[in-house]
């Protein structure tokens, strides 16, 4: 059994753990930096055990040794917006949680592939990189598959058809950047553009765009952690069976989508050894440049990082 740590016990630590827990595939230690929380959310979720049906050890602890030699770490610690925030003003706070929380998996679990989710993400997934010093195929951050699901599920409600028979993509930073691809959108193989008018389109692209926020205004004095953790669980699995799922992660750019040295959403083969190809897509103009516009806004924000 693989060995998976999710540092942070709150909303999507716990939702996380749930969710890896029924699939299966790994034995799970969930850590917080408040004493007791995970150990009293790991008592919780075992005593679920019976009546979900899943086989898998939990460990709920506040010491950080208890990762020792994990395969996989997701980083679910830190501060969650809420409402009238927008992502980067967790910055601060955040890269400081993150690097405490890098030198411990460096110290205990300097093999591990490593998934961020803290935000903002792309940013937050190179400061992970930075103070871990992994390679980058083993450092990347979740979002795309957030925001493509995100997607997928507003296409689905506007034609009153299964959410299964969709598969959206969305690429870029995860906020207000963000880009989707109609075009490489579809239902049962058929083109977006083809089912639906572009204003149409446009519309659910822009409720994409502000989805995190539609939810955090509503929940007032949180986020969102039930589709983060669906996606979350998936990429663990993608890893763990070594599936080579193509999901969209932000990944580090090498020269892929004319960017270098940053993270960003793209889609990417998901293996055993972490990410194993960045792939390439032909974007339309106005894509590329969005692109590039949400790639200007990660490089301006990572000249602010104080690590
Ligand atoms: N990437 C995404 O798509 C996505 C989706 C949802 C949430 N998020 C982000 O995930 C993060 C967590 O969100 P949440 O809703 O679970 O928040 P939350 O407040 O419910 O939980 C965060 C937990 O992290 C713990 N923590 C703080 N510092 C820690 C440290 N140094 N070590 C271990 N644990 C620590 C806190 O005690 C708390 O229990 C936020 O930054 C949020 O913005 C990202
Ligand atoms: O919106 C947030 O702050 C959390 C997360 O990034 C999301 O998209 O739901």
């Amino acid at each position: 059994m693989k060995k998976i740590a999710v540092i942070g016990s709150g909303n999507v630590g716990c939702a996380t753990v749930q969710r890896i827990a029924e699939l299966e595939i790994g034995n799970i230690v969930m850590t917080d930096a408040t004493e007791g929380v995970a150990k009293g959310k790991a008592l919780d979720i075992i005593e679920a055990a019976p009546v979900l049906g899943y086989d898998v050890e939990i460990l709920g602890t506040s010491d950080y040794s208890d990762i020792e030699g994990s395969d996989i770490v997701v980083i679910a610690a830190g501060v969650a917006r809420k409402k009238g925030m927008v992502r980067d003003d967790l910055m601060k706070v955040n890269a400081n949680i993150i690097k405490e929380v890098s030198e411990k998996i460096l110290l205990y679990a300097p093999d591990a592939i490593v998934i961020t989710v803290t935000n903002p993400l792309d940013i937050m997934t190179y400061a992970t990189q930075k103070c871990t010093g992994f390679d980058t195929n083993r450092v990347f951050g979740m979002s795309g598959m957030l925001d493509s699901s995100r997607f997928a599920a507003f296409i689905a409600m506007e034609l009153g058809i299964s959410a299964k028979d969709v598969s959206a993509l969305v690429l870029g930073g995860h906020g207000d950047s963000m880009v989707a691809l109609p075009q490489y959108t579809t239902v049962s193989g058929v083109p977006l553009p083809e089912l639906l008018p572009e204003d149409t389109i446009e519309r659910l692209v822009k409720r994409t765009v502000n989805a995190g926020t539609e939810i955090v205004e509503y929940l007032k004095t949180g986020s969102s952690f039930f589709a983060p953790a669906a996606a979350i669980g998936s990429m663990v699995e993608s890893i763990v069976n070594d599936q080579k799922r193509v999901i969209p992660a932000s990944s580090y750019l090498q020269g892929e989508y004319g960017e270098d040295g940053l993270y960003l959403g793209v889609p990417v083969i998901l293996g055993k050894n972490g990410i194993e190809k960045v792939i390439e897509l032909e974007l339309t103009e106005s894509q590329q440049q969005a692109f590039s516009i949400s790639a200007d806004h990660i490089r301006k924000s990572i000249l602010k990082l104080q690590l």
